[in-house]
């Protein structure tokens, strides 16, 4: 049975949240509509039509939740700010919201709990949107304001920030596939987004020198373990070329500057073209790479997909999300990254949806405390493997707004019941709670 004194003295553990999955109070205190707003109200693109507008409601239980933080006992807490609510237009300063981050803030302190500032998850201001948004370069440059505003605001207390979680969702479930805000469907868009994103992380991380002397940035991706679907040579072949997609395109820029050659070899041959723009800005040095990972992706070569492969179904148990249960990916990516890039980590996200159900006032999620030892086997694994490992955030604190598939899909160690806006500890929780005094 593993146990907290396994890790490493100085290793942290951690639940992370994002502004538009749990704080509501869309129109309070000035905030601005995001792209999440408009698209989650826009009909047809998320289940039931749910939307952020009053979600876990934390704007106003921030100091609630915090309590059953130090509850349970984690020693760090990831969150994200919602640039609209500090910026409703983009550019100028809404001070109530800011003030609702130095109360956060001041609270995790409070009560000894290290906060872990993303900027950037996926709730862009609609106002920049209008302005071009991911496909304007000056969004970098609006990046940078926000930025620099933000670290000047909390940079005294706060001293772990990671500047945008996720770009491959915002770049491809945003401008590919459409599944995610603002919904558009063009594959150049999706490259050209990558790429200001990534400029928009360069810039951010030459604010931060300057602006925090003695904290720590870095960027977080979805780190995808990709295994071929089948036996067939020409399906490992695209394995590897989609590794390079997915995986390598959002780290590769970031450490070496420049684009991995083989995607780019594809994208050119397919008469996409490929910016190149900031290279260097965008290789400014960070500090560590935040790793949320998941699950394992199959591939298989196919003709007929524009990018030559199709995503297959695999035969392991799966989670809500039909996503396979696969703690050896989470291993195997840590080594992956360590040895390709050589830069501490953190698990910035891991953790999995569950058919939880509320019976006499308790929620007995035993495949999730299952889900969650494996993983932190693995995790424990790869630091004896040498991979300098830091921290362990699960995703997620509570239950929240699961994007496109709305309240439906439950990832929080915490139950939330929308209607009362009750919090009730899963046993999960209770036995994380016990776990961290192991
Ligand atoms: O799908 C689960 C999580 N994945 N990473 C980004 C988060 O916003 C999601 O809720």
């Amino acid at each position: 049975m593993i146990r907290r004194s396994d890790f490493p003295k100085d290793f942290i553990f951690g639940t992370a949240t994002a502004a538009y999955q749990i704080e509501g109070a869309a129109n309070e205190d000035g905030r601005g509509p995001s792209i999440w707003d408009v698209f989650s109200h826009t009909p047809g693109k998320t289940l039931n039509g749910d939307n952020g507008d009053v979600a876990c409601d934390h704007y106003h239980r921030y100091k609630e939740d915090i309590k059953l933080m130090k509850e349970i006992g984690l020693d760090a807490y990831r969150f994200s700010i919602s640039w609209p609510r500090v910026m409703p237009d983009g550019k100028n300063i809404n001070q109530k919201g800011v003030d609702f981050y130095n109360r956060l803030v001041d609270e995790l302190l409070e009560n000894d709990i290290v906060p872990f500032i993303t900027l950037y998850h996926w709730d862009l201001p609609y106002a920049l949107y209008e302005k071009g948004g991911w496909l304007n370069p000056d969004i970098a440059l609006y990046f940078r304001a926000y930025a620099t505003f933000m670290f000047n605001e909390l940079g005294d207390r706060v001293k772990h920030w990671i500047t945008l979680n996720e770009p491959w969702c915002s770049s491809f479930l945003g401008y590919f596939t459409g599944e995610h805000a603002p919904g558009h469907k063009d594959l150049q868009e999706a490259l050209i987004a990558a790429h200001n994103l990534l400029r928009a992380h360069g810039h951010a991380v030459q604010a931060f020198r300057e602006e925090v002397k003695d904290g720590k940035v870095g960027l977080t991706n979805v780190v995808m373990k990709i295994e071929p679907g089948d036996s067939k040579p020409e399906s490992f072949l695209v394995a590897s070329l989609v590794d390079k997609f997915v995986n390598a395109w959002y780290h590769d820029p970031v450490v070496f500057g420049k684009y991995p050659e083989e995607a780019v070899a594809i994208y050119l041959e397919k008469g996409l073209q490929i910016l190149d723009s900031d290279m260097n800005i965008i290789a400014t040095p960070i500090d560590f790479f935040g790793v949320n990972y998941y699950t394992r992706t199959l591939v298989i070569f196919d003709p007929n997909n524009p990018l030559g492969f199709s995503y297959v179904q695999g035969d392991l148990p799966k989670t809500e999300m039909g996503w396979e249960i696969y703690p050896q990916g989470l291993f195997d990516m840590l080594v992956y990254l360590k040895e390709r890039y050589r830069l501490p980590l953190y698990i910035t996200e891991n953790g999995m949806a569950g058919p939880d159900k509320l019976e006499n006032g308790r929620v007995q999620d035993t495949y999730r405390i299952e889900y969650l030892e494996k993983h932190f086997e693995k995790a424990l694994e790869a630091i004896n493997a040498g991979v300098d490992l830091k921290g362990y955030f699960i995703w997620s604190l509570m239950d929240n707004f699961e994007w496109a598939y709305g309240y439906s899909k439950r990832f929080g160690i915490i139950y939330v019941d929308y209607n009362t806006q009750k919090r009730i500890l899963k046993d999960s929780a209770l036995w994380l709670k016990e776990f961290l005094k192991s």
